[in-house]
């Protein structure tokens, strides 16, 4: 939370100005009910009504300050949590391929939505209600010095016992913050899950699955929800037993003076006030700190510095030269083998079929030559060196992999296929010939600015495929890997975009398939077959 604090230090600066103006305000309401306590006991009517008179228009002015202060603070955290927000992108780009394609993408939403919320109740507003409340207290300690010494004196002695064993209390409240975090991050993922499958349970006619599966999660989640208030509660009422200790010690303390005659008894209007004022500073000042402990996860999970030092190769992969060599590459899924010794080499711009049982690994090698998977045993040489000396994250500036389940945005066929950046009209054309795009295009409402929708439901498989082959035919992606990519197409399409691929003279093609059709046989410089048993 620091670091977004002091990234807007000037504005928080005035933030915090503002603050102490107002607990200055605040304060000297205190010293002006001793006045009108003085003038009550010396019968001064007039100076009564023209100080309270005075009161109410400071009042006034107190409560606008206190407006413009909750508006300004709201802007405020509304900036940070954009920030917090750019941040969570930045990890999750930052993280390598493998980690990205391993974590569930519900974990991530959560990180997005409920993470920034908690970040944001448990910790920027609580940070200022922190801050007002030491303000506050601050002030009414100041106050309390100029009344007696010896109520300042106690006040410091209370504030510090009670700061010091809070701290045991936070540390706790943090842990169980850490588990109700994760367990959001479950439940988002379970919800999303059910959503995308909803069709199917419907067409099933299962739909009470949906409603276990959600209310399972949903009941895990509030569990560590309610374990969370539970301590954070347990924690809580701890440190207000110290607090109330405090309050009391210097309510006592101040009868006592006054009952010696050593504090004057008008002065007791305002003392009590006062005492009355740093007494609940303190608890609140426990309270906020015990809910900044359990914001801190939230901040933790994003900390992008942790981040970077997963990411400390920074060599990028170059444009391939001459070839990439499998080297007795051997992969398990646990215990599970799914293929040993493989020994392949996938010269610069040949053109190869990776066939196989369906089970064998195809996928799965793909996904290792991509760095999607790691822990494989044996070595893959790119032009002679490791490929795991080069940083994970820039593989794909080289490869592109048509996966069997295209992904698309929710936007048009173009966007689509150039993903925001400008390409010549003629590239484009190029492209969507390689790719046996045009005739699609012919047929669609608004050609190539059709929009897609969600996930390309209003195209068909063979369309989303194509579309994802052009999209990497156009990023002069010069390694492709097309997993069954011409599956779900239709047979003359599909042999129209095996051929251009083929053809083209530029392309390192890697063709995962099960059905290599004869006539094509000879187009390919080698046939590798996967059939570990
Ligand atoms: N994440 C995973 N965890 C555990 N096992 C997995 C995982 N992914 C795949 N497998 C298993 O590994 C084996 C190889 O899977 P892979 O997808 O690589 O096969 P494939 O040859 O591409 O199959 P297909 O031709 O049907 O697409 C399969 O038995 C599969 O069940």
């Amino acid at each position: 939370m620091k670091k977004y604090l002091l990234h807007y230090k000037k504005e928080n600066a005035v933030l915090l100005f503002l603050m102490i103006f107002i607990n200055g305000i605040e304060t000297s309401f205190a010293f002006l009910q001793m006045y009108i306590g003085k003038q009550v006991i010396e019968g001064e009517i007039k100076k009564v009504l023209l100080v309270v008179a005075f009161n109410s228009a400071l009042a006034y002015f107190f409560y606008v300050l206190l407006y413009i202060r909750k508006n300004y603070q709201t802007y405020l955290i509304s900036t940070m949590n954009t920030e917090l927000r750019n941040d969570i992108s930045k990890k999750i780009l930052h993280e390598s391929f493998e980690k990205n394609v391993g974590t569930d993408s519900g974990e991530y939403v959560s990180w997005y939505t409920n993470d920034v919320r908690e970040a944001e109740n448990q910790g920027f507003q609580v940070f200022y209600s922190y801050m007002d409340t030491g303000f506050r207290l601050l002030m009414g300690a100041i106050s309390l010095l100029f009344i007696k010494w010896e109520l300042l004196a106690l006040t410091l002695v209370v504030s510090g016992i009670s700061m010091y064993v809070s701290k045991r209390f936070s540390d706790k409240v943090e842990k169980y913050a850490e588990k109700v975090s994760l367990a959001m991050e479950r439940y988002t993922d379970k919800v999303k899950e059910q959503i995308a499958g909803i069709c199917i349970l419907k067409s099933f006619g299962n739909p009470q699955k949906f409603y276990k599966e959600i209310m399972e999660a949903g009941k895990a989640f509030e569990e560590e929800k309610c374990d969370f208030a539970k301590n954070k509660g347990k924690e809580n009422y701890k440190s207000t037993v110290i607090s109330i200790f405090g309050i009391n010690a210097i309510n006592i303390l101040t009868f006592v003076l006054c009952v010696l005659r050593i504090i004057a008894p008008e002065i007791i209007f305002g003392s009590l006030n006062l005492t009355n004022q740093v007494g609940n500073a303190f608890s609140q000042l426990i309270s906020a700190k015990l809910q900044i402990a359990g914001s801190r996860p939230y901040f933790a999970k994003v900390d992008c510095d942790k981040n970077t030092e997963e990411n400390r190769i920074s060599k990028k992969l170059p444009a391939l030269k001459k070839e990439i060599v499998l080297e007795n590459l051997s992969f398990s899924y646990g215990k599970k083998k799914v293929f040993e010794n493989i020994n392949y080499t996938f010269e610069k711009n040949g053109k190869y079929a990776l066939v196989g049982k369906s089970g064998s690994g195809k996928t799965t090698l793909i996904k290792i030559m991509l760095g999607q998977l790691g822990n494989y045993q044996g070595k893959i040489y790119y032009d002679g060196e490791e490929i795991s000396s080069f940083d994970g994250n820039t593989y794909y500036e080289q490869m592109a992999y048509i996966e069997q389940d295209v992904y698309l945005f929710d936007c048009s066929i173009r966007d689509n296929i150039t993903l925001g950046s400008d390409f010549p009209e003629e590239k484009m054309q190029e492209v969507l010939d390689m790719s046996a795009l045009q005739n699609d295009l012919k047929t669609l409402p608004d050609g190539l600015d059709t929009k897609v929708g969600e996930n390309g439901k209003n195209l068909s498989g063979g369309q989303k495929q194509r579309v994802a082959i052009a999209r990497a035919l156009i990023h002069n992606r010069t390694i492709l890997f097309v997993d069954e990519g011409t599956s779900a197409l239709d047979k003359e399409n599909a042999a129209l975009v095996e051929e251009a691929l083929l053809a083209c003279p530029t392309l390192t093609l890697i063709l995962i398939t099960h059905h290599l059709k004869e006539e094509n046989i000879s187009l390919y410089d080698k046939i590798y077959s996967l059939s570990y048993e």
